[in-house]
């Protein structure tokens, strides 16, 4: 008897051509699994829903295995105890990816090597406290042109305003004259209009939680994505504009003619250190893509806040017109109108502009509390959390500057901690305290139309690096518009 030989699946082609990618996938997806199963780090629990709880979790994102540090004394012990140990930063698919080198990268998003070292080094010569204190002519220049921009646009507190492109403009000069000298004098100017457009996309690549494809491997085989490209594309144009900044420079110092002191003209005078081309521009990129969106959005989140509350304006304006005889702040003077600096200090707290801070990879073992994280982790600090810990504080949800005069001595977690804290914080906390002396003592703020400000809920874009609040108006109403039009004639 003969035998007749059914077919099987396989061995139709339509079906072959069917199943084999769909082998392939559930391999990848069995074999993946598998991978991110032994990174799972043994004696942490991960979440089980939002909002995260516990001092220390284990957070799978996609192929990423990060823990986050939650609580206030978990970042101190882990960040300030382990400083070296968590000294680097994850390379990752989005923002890394085409870049020619470490030495290129910003500070912020380097990793932990030879390179960083040399420009850490080289960025605290220009952040340290005797360096902020020569750049007191370029605060007192950008914050009263910022007044006077507000009550140029605003028709003397006539018409409401989007104050964000004031302070946009008030945030970049700071950093483009500190850095090279070469401010950035009106909102009107192209050049501003493109290096808003371009800082802003580059941190979004840069953000933690908006990349998926920086987690999840198979998203980089999409043929129709566009990252590389966009961040490519990005690079130029940003490199355009730091040539045509650094050709200034250059062409100052040779000259002998570099009548504003900046960063990149004594780094070329003292040819400090050994710092290489690369590196030097890499300090460039760090002050602009480090300080220009972090302290715009700290200011424009709390001027919506203010609008939203005159009492606090009230509080505000007492106290600095007891502390300044009435007169108009000074921008030599350090810090010392107490609520002023404690209202600096609560709107870094409260609005937090990087809850998760820039991620962290170890380079060595590190212990927390019996368990392990082995080298090569991610770690995430949530300074949100930290900032609003319940040891810390029993009313974290309020705005209250009057916190810091009752616990000077607080931690603060919006910088960071440890190695890799912000090499510019005592720069940015003096700039906005002089911002908001110099603010609130010339004008009442008053919101036009409904102002939607809470940290919480009223993000522009949840998944950006650095949180920025939703667009508002207000009015900035002189309240002495004869007085303060003569502050401001010289500007
Ligand atoms: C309100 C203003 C600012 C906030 C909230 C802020 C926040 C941060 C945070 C969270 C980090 C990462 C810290 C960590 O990993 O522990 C950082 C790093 C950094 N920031 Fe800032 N920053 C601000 C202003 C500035 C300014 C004005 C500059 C420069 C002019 C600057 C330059 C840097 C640099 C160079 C780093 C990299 C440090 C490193 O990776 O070693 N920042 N900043």
């Amino acid at each position: 008897m003969g035998y007749y030989t059914l077919p099987t699946l396989s061995t139709l082609p339509f079906w072959n051509i069917l199943l084999s990618p769909l082998i392939v996938l559930l391999l990848y997806v069995v074999g993946n699994e598998y991978v991110r199963a032994s990174t799972k780090i043994p004696g942490l629990k991960g979440p089980k829903g939002w909002p995260l709880i516990g001092s220390l979790l284990d957070v799978q994102l996609g192929n990423t295995n990060v823990v986050v540090v939650n609580s206030a004394a978990a970042a101190k012990a882990l960040f300030q105890a382990n400083s070296q140990a968590l000294s680097s930063r994850p390379m990752t698919y989005s923002f890394h990816k085409g870049a020619p080198s470490t030495a290129s990268f910003t500070i912020g998003a380097s990793p932990y090597d030879e390179s960083l070292k040399r420009k850490k080094k080289g960025a605290a010569v220009a952040l340290n406290r005797p360096a902020v204190q020569s750049y007191i002519p370029y605060l007192d220049l950008e914050t009263k042109s910022f007044l006077k921009d507000l009550l140029h646009f605003g028709k003397m507190g006539k018409a409401p305003i989007d104050p964000l492109p004031m302070i946009q403009r008030m945030s970049l000069s700071l950093v483009t004259t500190i850095n090279w000298g070469v401010r950035v004098p009106s909102i009107e100017d192209n050049l501003f209009n493109e290096i808003v457009y371009v800082e802003e996309e580059l941190n979004r690549t840069r953000s933690t939680i908006g990349n998926p494809a920086d987690h999840i491997p198979l998203l980089r085989l999409n043929p129709f994505s566009q990252v590389s490209a966009t961040s490519k594309s990005l690079r130029q144009r940003r490199d355009k504009y730091m040539a045509k900044f650094d050709g200034e420079v250059v062409q100052g110092v040779n000259q002998g003619a570099n009548s504003r002191p900046c960063v990149q003209a004594s780094m070329l005078k003292y040819k400090e250190e050994t710092l290489t081309d690369a590196e030097l521009r890499s300090i460039s990129l760090s002050m602009t893509s480090g300080g220009f969106e972090t302290v715009s959005n700290s200011v424009h989140w709390t001027i919506g806040h203010l609008a939203l509350h005159p009492e606090l304006q009230d509080k505000a304006y007492e106290a600095i017109e007891e502390f300044t005889k009435s007169g108009f702040p000074e921008a030599a003077d350090d810090q010392k109108c107490a609520y002023i600096f404690g209202l600096a200090k609560e709107a870094l707290r409260y609005f937090t502009v990087i809850p998760l801070v820039l991620p962290r990879v170890s380079i060595k073992e590190v212990y927390h509390e019996d368990v392990l994280i082995p080298t090569g982790s991610t770690v995430y600090m949530n300074a949100w959390a930290c900032n609003r810990d319940p040891e810390l504080w029993s009313d974290p949800e309020v705005f209250r500057p009057e916190r810091w005069l009752e616990k000077p001595d607080a931690p603060v977690f919006t910088f960071g901690l440890g190695y890799r804290m912000c090499s510019a914080h005592l720069l940015a906390t003096r700039e906005l305290y002089l911002i908001f002396m110099r603010l609130l003592s010339s004008f009442r703020l008053e919101a036009s139309g409904e102002i939607r400000c809470d940290p919480r809920e009223d993000l522009k874009n949840p998944r950006d690096l650095i949180m920025a609040a939703k667009p508002y108006q207000v009015f900035c109403v002189p309240r002495d518009e004869k007085k303060l039009t003569g502050y401001l004639v010289d500007v």
